[in-house]
């Protein structure tokens, strides 16, 4: 059994608390920071540098213009207006910006711009890792997106509980090896120390979700990123993208980065979503299937996402939704993977209406329809909450959030999001909420 192997889903994990900034290998950067729509420490948030109003503005490749059309996408974000222009300069770029605004097209466009026409087969030049197999699944889905006129360009997804030789022999294969690789540290690790995947040639290293995956020292996932950016040439192009990036996650992501610039797409206290409508309801633990029923007999959605703490409650509370005749579905660690990969994509394509999840789902995942997002189990941090709510109301649409408040831990926890947040939580009325408030038309 491969040391991968050992590696259990991180997701399903408590986050542990951050240790002693590793011994990474760049020099600690100057200050290049850019806020937008905020203050960050005393320097004033600033729009200059923002002339862009349309993506024919960042000059791309028409193959690339083409396929931002056929994607439906009008304007970019602001956080794709603000940063794009500069990661397609190579710059190194540590940036943060609200859930569900579009930081993966930042990274996917910016590496497919300064890709080459005719990439060199059997040489990996872009590397992108994220800590759950799914968001792998979904990034690599996302290059094959915008790459869909790029007919030389290929990508391959690399991840845990999947036959490791599947693996080896695509990049055993120089007609099949990929350009670009989307993947989880532990499977990437496994193969680059294995010698099965050469990072020689890397021109671009990219981490998603880059504070959960560089604060995980009990789990290792820190140690196999660090062992994998050792196996890659010293000059290339890093990028880190997260909703949250704590001052202590800040200054471990620059360890891998040279002279980054940082963005923060609004000030650390305004992260919260603003079509996102956020209640919690205080009740006692055996209140809450009860609550659960009645909620999702009289709340409208779309789709809806249901968080819970731990595997077996995960199986129990979708047991019971389905004995109630809600069309549910489950995701959690225990679930075989390619089960699991089923599951996503049914919730994704709109098959499935209500998952109940641990936090596999809590990051990232990107399910366009899901308008509710209910907290079952309070989870166990602040910047947890807030990527697991920002599920519901992506991309600026509207959305509705619940979360059950049981314990005084959770009480705690409460407390911590509205003041790390800025943002007030109130009681959910006894009466409901007018669903025009949390759907749109
Ligand atoms: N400019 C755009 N116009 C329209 N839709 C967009 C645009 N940019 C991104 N989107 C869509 O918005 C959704 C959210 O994007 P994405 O998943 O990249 O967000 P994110 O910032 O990575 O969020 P999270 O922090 O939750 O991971 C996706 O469905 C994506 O296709």
């Amino acid at each position: 059994m491969s040391h991968e192997e050992d590696l259990i889903d991180y997701s399903d994990e408590e986050i542990a608390a951050p240790e002693a900034p590793a011994n990474g290998s760049a020099t600690a950067a100057p200050k290049n920071e850019l806020t937008v729509g905020g203050v960050v420490g005393d320097k004033k948030g600033s729009y200059v540098g923002i002339h862009s109003t349309g993506f024919r503005d960042f000059l791309l490749k028409d193959e690339l213009v083409r396929a931002i059309t056929d994607c439906g996408f009008e304007h970019p974000s602001e956080v794709q207006q603000v940063t794009i222009p500069q990661a397609i300069l190579g710059n190194d770029v540590l940036c943060q910006a609200k859930s569900g605004l579009g930081k993966t097209a930042v990274f996917v466009l910016a590496t497919l711009q300064q890709m080459e026409e005719k990439p060199e087969p059997g040489v990996a030049t872009i590397l992108v890792m994220c800590h759950t197999r799914e968001l792998a699944y979904q990034i690599k889905n996302e290059y094959a997106r915008f790459a869909k006129f790029l007919p030389d360009v290929k990508v391959s997804v690399f991840y845990g509980g999947t036959p490791v030789q599947k693996d080896i022999d695509i990049l055993s294969n120089k007609e099949t090896h990929p350009h670009i690789i989307v993947g989880t540290p532990g499977r990437i690790h496994a193969l680059v120390r294995d010698k099965k995947l050469r990072l020689a040639n890397l021109k671009h290293f990219v981490l998603d979700e880059c504070d959960k995956m560089l604060d995980q020292p009990v789990l290792d996932m820190r140690h196999d990123v660090q062992s994998i950016f050792k196996a890659t040439p010293s000059h290339k192009q890093v990028m880190m993208f997260s909703a949250t990036l704590s001052k202590d996650i800040r200054v471990i992501c620059k360890k891998f980065m040279q002279n980054p610039l940082e963005i923060y797409v609004d000030d650390e206290r305004k992260l919260t979503l603003h079509g996102l409508q956020q209640f919690y309801i205080k009740l006692d633990e055996r209140e809450k299937n009860r609550k659960l029923n009645d909620l999702l007999d009289t709340l409208e959605f779309n789709q809806v996402i249901i968080f819970v703490r731990s595997t077996l409650r995960c199986t129990e509370l979708d047991k019971l939704l389905r004995e109630c005749n809600f069309p549910s579905t489950a995701v959690h660690s225990g679930i075989g993977q390619e089960e699991r990969i089923k599951r996503y994509k049914e919730f994704k394509e709109f098959q499935t209406r209500i998952c109940v999840s641990t936090d596999i789902f809590g990051r990232g995942i990107d399910v366009e329809r899901i308008n509710v997002a209910i907290n079952y189990d309070m989870p166990e941090t602040a910047d947890a909450y807030l990527h697991r709510v920002g599920r519901a109301g992506r991309f600026g649409t509207k959305g509705l959030s619940i979360s059950f408040v049981s314990s005084k831990e959770d009480e705690e926890i409460l407390k911590a999001i509205e003041s790390r947040f800025d943002v007030a939580l109130p009681e959910f009325p006894e009466e409901g909420v007018d669903s025009g408030t949390y759907m749109d038309n």
